[in-house]
């Protein structure tokens, strides 16, 4: 295990890079054909810690893969699960957890044996007591065995169709996860949404991929759906996940700071991943951008443009944004992302501490941060806290003077093991 990666200074970065398949995406396709009852064969799937941590829990609920170079076939059991399941661990897979928590709660039956959902120490900080306030109330057996609020969570049967309301101020997942779910239950529901609704792009992925899998979700205002029950999940036969939009973020932002050109394959001018927005950032940041059927092209000129920006529906490829404002001609505002707190780790903390070990001036505040360019660099290295996105992001540091070295680089895996790899590969002195 390598606990740390000295990434020398690098000047330039340009070529070819094809991302890896969409976390968000291979999560939600692994569980939709789950559901279905004939096959279903993914292309592009992820390979990863969180899509690892969904397999195993299908496995585990008896459902089966069979795996080729290039393709996943998955033989979905319609929610008729493997009657003598048990625990099944999670990882810090936000996308696994949450929607098993309602897919389960809607399709277990009395003669099932109790699951138990947990994850790793992490998980069992980060919040799900919307989701599960929302389910209560229509009998829902799921019951918490930690603290309140909070997984490991004990689900059994008993879930009625009927009105539900959820507050996603929190996050999208928790809408996602019932928009998954309620169709499968035998009579009609209507979802009403509380509060400022966060991560809306995720809620649009959900309803386009539901649709792409036969369930039709009638959108009856923004905050208010409409839910036939009694649906059956319909195997597309072939389904591609596209590549990982929030991936594309550090290689475009590589691509401004490196001049490129890079040319990102994976995603395209219709992808249906709301992290594709960054393409626009990036542009306002002083980068030029081409988009293509299935790829992104960028290239900068080295300078890069503060902005002052809500990104509140990006919430992912937003974290990239804080180190390229070190590099700004002008202060950098993030707003608008309280939820970062909620994630792999307090992101807002650990982006502002580590953002000042570089030397850089960082206000924190409860929702934002503001970064002020930084002049004189100082070599640092990076703690990761077990966030992926914390690392990748501390990669693009190496377009300093000064390199950088990051701690634990391996917590990458949770949704792009080689990154490291291909960004020794792209990016040069
Ligand atoms: O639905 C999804 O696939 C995701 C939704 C977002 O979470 P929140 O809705 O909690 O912001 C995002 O941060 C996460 O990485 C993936
Ligand atoms: C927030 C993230 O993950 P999760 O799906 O576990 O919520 C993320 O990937 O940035």
């Amino acid at each position: 295990m390598v606990n740390s990666i000295q990434l020398e200074p690098r000047q330039h970065c340009r070529g070819t890079v094809t991302l890896p398949g969409s976390k968000s995406i291979a999560n939600r396709a692994l569980l939709m054909a789950a559901l279905c009852q004939t096959p279903v064969t993914l292309h592009n799937l992820l390979v990863s810690d969180d899509t690892s941590r969904m397999r195993e829990a299908l496995n585990a609920l008896g459902v089966s893969f069979e795996d080729d170079k290039l393709t996943t076939r998955v033989h979905g059991l319609g929610g008729h699960w493997n009657k003598s399941a048990s625990d099944l661990y999670l990882g810090n897979a936000g996308t696994a957890m949450r929607p098993l928590i309602a897919v389960l709660a809607a399709t277990l039956k009395s003669e099932h044996q109790a699951v138990v959902l947990k994850g790793d120490a992490r998980m069992h900080e980060r919040p799900v007591k919307h989701l599960v306030d929302a389910l209560q109330p229509q009998s829902a057996g799921v019951n918490y065995l930690g603290e309140t609020g909070f997984p490991p969570l004990e689900m059994t049967s008993g879930l009625k169709s009927g009105h539900f309301e959820i507050d996603g101020s929190v996050s999208s997942q928790f809408i996602s996860a019932l928009l998954m779910a309620l169709p499968l239950l035998p009579g009609n529901s209507t979802l009403t949404l509380k509060g400022n609704v966060v991560s809306r792009p995720y809620i649009e992925l959900t309803l386009q991929m539901l649709a792409d899998f036969g369930i039709s979700i009638k959108e009856c205002s923004p905050q208010r759906y409409a839910i036939t029950g009694g649906q059956c999940y319909q195997s597309p036969g072939e389904y591609w996940v596209e590549g990982d939009a929030s991936a594309a973020s550090y290689w475009m932002a590589a691509a401004l700071l490196g001049k490129g050109p890079v040319e990102i394959i994976g995603v395209g001018k219709n992808s249906i991943q709301g992290d594709k927005r960054f393409a626009e950032v990036i542009e306002a940041m002083g980068a030029s951008v081409s988009y293509h059927k299935n790829s992104i092209t960028v290239s900068g000129t080295g300078s890069v443009q503060g902005i002052d920006q809500d990104f509140n529906d990006i919430p992912d490829a937003a974290m990239t944004v804080a180190p390229l404002a070190l590099f700004a001609n002008k202060p950098t505002t993030i707003r608008n992302v309280a939820n970062w707190r909620v994630k792999e780790t307090d992101r807002l903390h650990a982006m502002a501490t580590e953002l000042r070990k570089l030397g850089a001036t960082v206000d924190e505040g409860e929702d934002f941060l503001r970064i002020e360019p930084l002049k004189h660099w100082q070599h640092a290295a990076i703690d990761t806290y077990d966030d992926h996105r914390m690392a990748m992001c501390f990669s693009l540091v190496a377009f300093s003077s000064v390199g950088v070295t990051i701690n634990d680089p391996g917590c990458c895996a949770k949704t792009y093991p080689d990154y490291f790899s291909e960004f020794s590969r792209l990016c040069h002195s």
